[in-house]
């Protein structure tokens, strides 16, 4: 759930400024869940602009606090919300752990990386939701090391029915800094998208997982 318009916006705004939002409908990316798509959201690209990570590390921390108070620890969803879930803890002055989507193969065969007291309170920072997959997996790892996990804040999130649900059915709140309305809205206002895009990523989001790029070729 996006908590406040304006800074959705804004957001949609930086995120099509640095060109993080990818369009291939003739070549379709691959997503963490194997669903292929037209369009990619590379959050990472914001840790490269000091200004545009330091309003989303604010933005997310004021989140964190505003819906759960300070909690003993953050912890960032590997590989992708590292950097920006240190950014916030370092914001916060809290400690930071991170989660990787399995134990590690070799060496401590951590899956949770950095130091968690169990009964620890901890907010999960990630940076962007499509199945919700990656994160809550990441949540079950942090409940199973007996932390107690209080909510999470991303990004955004494609704001797909399932993973609504998904969340929803586990009572785990979710808040995000911008989502799929926002964007669309902002690129039809920045000019981002031609008619023929426009289209496609509508017909795309009623039905992602039967897609099919043969369609629109
Ligand atoms: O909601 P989901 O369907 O799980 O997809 C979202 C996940 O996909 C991306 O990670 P990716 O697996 O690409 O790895 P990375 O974070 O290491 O880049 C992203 O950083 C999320 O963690
Ligand atoms: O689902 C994914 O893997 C995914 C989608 C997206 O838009 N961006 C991203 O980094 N991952």
């Amino acid at each position: 759930m996006v908590r406040d318009k304006e800074i959705a916006s804004k957001t949609a705004e930086l995120l099509l400024q640095i060109k993080a939002i990818k369009l291939q409908p003739q070549d379709p990316f691959t997503w963490a869940s194997g669903l292929r798509s037209p369009i990619y959201c590379d959050n990472r690209i914001t840790l490269s602009y000091p200004p545009i990570r330091n309003f989303l590390r604010e933005h997310l921390a004021d989140t964190v606090e505003d819906q759960w108070g300070k909690p003993d620890v953050i912890a960032g969803v590997a590989t992708g919300a590292i950097g920006i879930g240190m950014l916030v803890a370092d914001y916060l002055n809290l400690p930071f752990i991170y989660v990787r989507p399995e134990p590690k193969k070799h060496g401590r065969q951590n899956q949770i990386e950095g130091h968690l007291e169990k009964g620890s309170s901890v907010v999960v920072i990630e940076d962007l939701i499509s199945t919700g997959k990656s994160s809550l997996n990441a949540v079950e790892a942090l409940k199973n090391a007996g932390a107690q996990v209080k909510g999470m804040a991303a990004l955004f999130s494609y704001g797909f029915e399932d993973t609504v649900k998904r969340f929803k059915d586990l009572s785990f709140d979710l808040y995000t800094l911008s989502d799929y309305e926002q964007l669309i809205t902002k690129a039809n206002q920045m000019g981002y998208l031609n008619e023929e895009e426009a289209r496609l990523l509508s017909s795309w989001r009623k039905d992602p997982a039967n897609w099919n790029q043969a369609l629109i070729s």
